[in-house]
């Protein structure tokens, strides 16, 4: 696949199948996403990985995060049930986090560099035939889960990107055109 296909191909992935995910697929995405652009080459991210082995122990730990906050409060226990298994079904979770240091250009940048890189690590996992969904705010973005995910005071989370084998694939969703957003100075 060219880049321009892969661009056009990648879908925000969010129902999987059973089949695990091998780590090594994992890494090999990332050490290629790495080489986004990054200004001095500050290289601002780090990454936490849930797979297999620990992603009872997170989805219970996060679970424990939400009721803590009282995202619970009004939800049935079936809906907590359900909540908890719609955690449950993704396999892999990945965490990136990036640095927050220097002046206030110097960390937009950084948080920059590092969705450069998670667009990377989307095209990658497209190309092999992964399903990934990039996500955010709510819960990822508290102090409780940076705490929870072991990240340091000086790091904030940039997003969570999920993956699994697809189960569903959804269909393109269409952009304005960007001639719509063009002007020529
Ligand atoms: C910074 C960022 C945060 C996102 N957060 C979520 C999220 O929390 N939940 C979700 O389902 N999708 C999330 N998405 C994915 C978008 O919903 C998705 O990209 C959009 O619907 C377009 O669909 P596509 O990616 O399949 O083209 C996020 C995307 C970005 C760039």
């Amino acid at each position: 696949m060219n880049t321009r296909q892969l661009i056009l191909e990648r879908r925000s992935v969010r129902a999987y199948t059973d089949q695990p995910v091998p780590n090594e697929m994992i890494e090999e995405i990332l050490e290629a996403a790495i080489y986004a652009p990054t200004h001095k080459l500050r290289e601002p991210w780090r990454f936490v990985l849930v797979n297999e082995e620990s992603q009872e122990r997170y989805v219970d730990q996060l679970m424990t995060l939400l009721a803590k906050r009282g995202q619970l409060d009004q939800k049935t226990d079936e809906q907590r049930q359900m909540m908890r298994q719609k955690f449950a079904d993704v396999p892999v979770y990945l965490t990136v986090l990036y640095e927050v240091k220097g002046t206030e250009d110097q960390q937009m940048e950084d948080l920059l560099a590092t969705a450069a890189m998670i667009q990377n690590v989307q095209l990658l996992a497209t190309e092999l035939g992964l399903g990934c969904c990039w996500k955010s705010g709510k819960h990822w973005f508290t102090e409780e889960y940076a705490e929870m995910i072991g990240a340091s005071e000086n790091e904030r989370v940039a997003g969570i990107i999920q993956f699994g084998w697809p189960a569903l694939i959804p269909p393109l969703k269409k952009r304005t055109a960007a001639r719509d957003k063009l002007t020529h100075f």
